[in-house]
């Protein structure tokens, strides 16, 4: 419904030019919207003032505030799994809800091993401190606290270091640990399910990797984040060790949970708490604002209207900021395991496309490769910038990165003229003929969609608030796109075939595959053999 007025309004609104919406003095006050320490400048999208009224007034019919509020009480929302969506109750500690007196008392555990680890009281085998942390998990399981571990850099504790190990290619975890002295090392294997293989096999890796350089006492090495409490203990870990999970967190939002107990341990005291704090704030915010002056909506509104109402579905998000470097791959995580679905609620199949296309590094790197597309390549890609103002780093060279950041706006929104182009070539004193010629190449048409996300600096409050803005926004757009953006079926499909295709591999027979896997199997045999 709010999807097919929103589509309405586009057609109504025509394409709209950015350079020229930008001209008007009162936009930048209409489009700019402040929450829990971050404000999003959304005045470079194709939105006039007049279309913005109507849209966020749609939005506030919709019941968008009520419908997040019924998941953040714990309505089943989840249906296809038959589960609540309850990761903000992860941050919300002071709530009245039954199932937050098991999230306090995991943090308070999660607090308890932290003390005792980084005080150096929780010793390995041999009696010496922990001094290494490693993690394996992988998706939700590794990429949200791994962008976190790097986007906290001035947060690290002074003598715990984290690593992380996600890849089932033995190579990540081999050469992780070839680093490591196991004597001071801590394994968290982080798995709600304690199934999934990847896990499972770099797990077992380190096991084999603690006996097999003398560690007597396992149980001393490896604790776990897991609702899998009978795996676990059978993997060798003791219950007391095992930090619980629940069914009402889906993995792609579980960092707040014990999946984040790496980054306790590798943290200054308080850091990690202070990211929830964040986090709460933008909920709170998400809850009560309307359309027009609500952050993670306006996230979600703008997505839509890109995506649905002028079919760009490919965004770069670029963070100028280069401990926020992982940020587009946790968000490409993040949306597009939730977004990429092809029914609606009924399960009936949807004629317009759902997540769009997330990827983007850090600035001022892209600036040196795609960013060449962005400014003139022929097809609709929109973007996003985000921006830490003030940064613990170099003064200058922090001021040269924001100037960049704000050049590439300058560039998406005004482009530059073939006309500008040829006159600044006569000036250099080229051939007027050849000027016109060379003019055309160097023509760039601007008008770029593109958000600006600041805030004052990066710190556990900004960065609690920045990641729940995302996941509020992802609850918002599978509101309105009428999908369930909690499950994904796609991913564990993917599972089911790895499994099977393990046993081909293995056994060599490929009765029940095509002949092109078939040759592969065949050619991977000749040369393992
Ligand atoms: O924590 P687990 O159960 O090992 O799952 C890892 C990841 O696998 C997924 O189920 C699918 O990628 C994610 O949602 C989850 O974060």
């Amino acid at each position: 419904m709010f999807l097919k007025q929103l589509q309405q309004l586009a057609e109504h609104a025509g394409d709209e030019c950015v350079a020229t919406l930008c001209q008007n003095p009162q936009r930048f006050s209409q489009f700019k919207t402040s929450a829990a320490e971050l404000t999003l400048d959304t005045s470079r999208q194709k939105m006039s003032a007049e279309t913005f009224t109507k849209l966020t007034g749609l939005a506030n019919e919709s019941g968008f505030n009520h419908a997040y509020k019924a998941m953040r009480q714990g309505d089943e929302i989840n249906f296809t799994e038959g589960r609540a969506v309850l990761h903000t109750l992860l941050r919300n500690l002071d709530s009245s809800d039954p199932r937050a007196e098991e999230v306090r008392a995991s943090l308070a555990k999660m607090q308890t091993l932290t003390k005792a680890v980084q005080s150096g009281e929780w010793k390995g085998y041999s009696g010496k401190a922990i001094r290494d942390v490693v993690n394996i998990g992988i998706g939700g399981s590794d990429l949200g606290p791994r962008m976190i571990y790097r986007a906290m850099l001035h947060y690290r504790h002074n003598d715990i270091n984290v690593h992380w190990v996600a890849n089932i290619d033995p190579a990540d975890i081999e050469k992780k640990l070839a680093t490591l002295n196991p004597e001071t090392t801590l394994i968290v294997v982080s798995s709600k399910s304690f199934s999934t293989p990847e896990t499972l096999n770099n797990a077992n890796a380190a096991r084999k990797w603690l006996i097999d350089n003398g560690v007597t006492d396992v149980a001393k090495h490896v604790v776990a984040a897991s609702s899998n409490v009978k795996m676990a203990i059978e993997f060798g870990i003791d219950e007391s060790n095992i930090f619980p999970l629940w069914d009402w967190v889906g993995g792609r939002f579980s960092l707040w949970s014990a999946i984040g107990l790496p980054l306790m341990m590798g943290f200054k005291p308080g850091t990690f708490e202070a990211i929830l704090g964040g986090a709460l704030a933008m909920d709170e915010h998400a809850e009560s604002a309307p359309a027009e002056r609500n952050l993670p909506a306006q996230l979600a509104l703008f997505e839509l209207w890109n995506v649905n109402a002028h079919g760009t579905s490919s965004r770069a998000v670029l963070p100028y900021c280069h401990d926020l470097r992982l940020l587009p791959a946790h968000l490409q995580q993040l949306e597009m395991e939730s977004l990429g679905k092809s029914v609606n609620l009924k399960g009936e199949r949807v004629d317009y496309p759902t997540g769009g296309v997330v990827w983007g590094t850090e600035g001022s790197n892209g600036q040196h490769s795609y960013h060449q597309l962005l400014h003139q390549g022929n097809q609709g890609i929109a973007a996003e910038i985000i921006l830490p103002l003030s940064s613990p780093n170099e003064p200058v060279q922090h001021l040269k990165l924001i100037a960049n950041a704000l050049a590439q706006s300058q560039v998406f929104c005004y482009g530059q003229s073939a006309a500008e182009a040829k006159e600044a070539l006569l000036a250099r004193g080229m051939d007027p003929d050849q000027a016109k010629v060379i003019a055309k190449h160097k023509e760039i048409l601007g008008n770029r969609p593109h958000s600006i996300v600041t805030m004052e600096s990066l710190n556990p409050h900004t960065l609690g608030a920045l990641i729940a803005a995302y996941e509020n926004k992802v609850f918002f757009c599978g509101y309105w796109q009428e999908i369930n953006a909690f499950d994904q079926w796609g991913v564990e499909l993917g599972k089911v075939h790895a499994s099977t295709m393990e046993t081909v591999l293995t056994s060599g027979d490929t009765a029940n595959v095509d002949d092109g896997y078939a040759a592969i199997v065949s050619a991977y045999q000749s040369a393992t053999q």
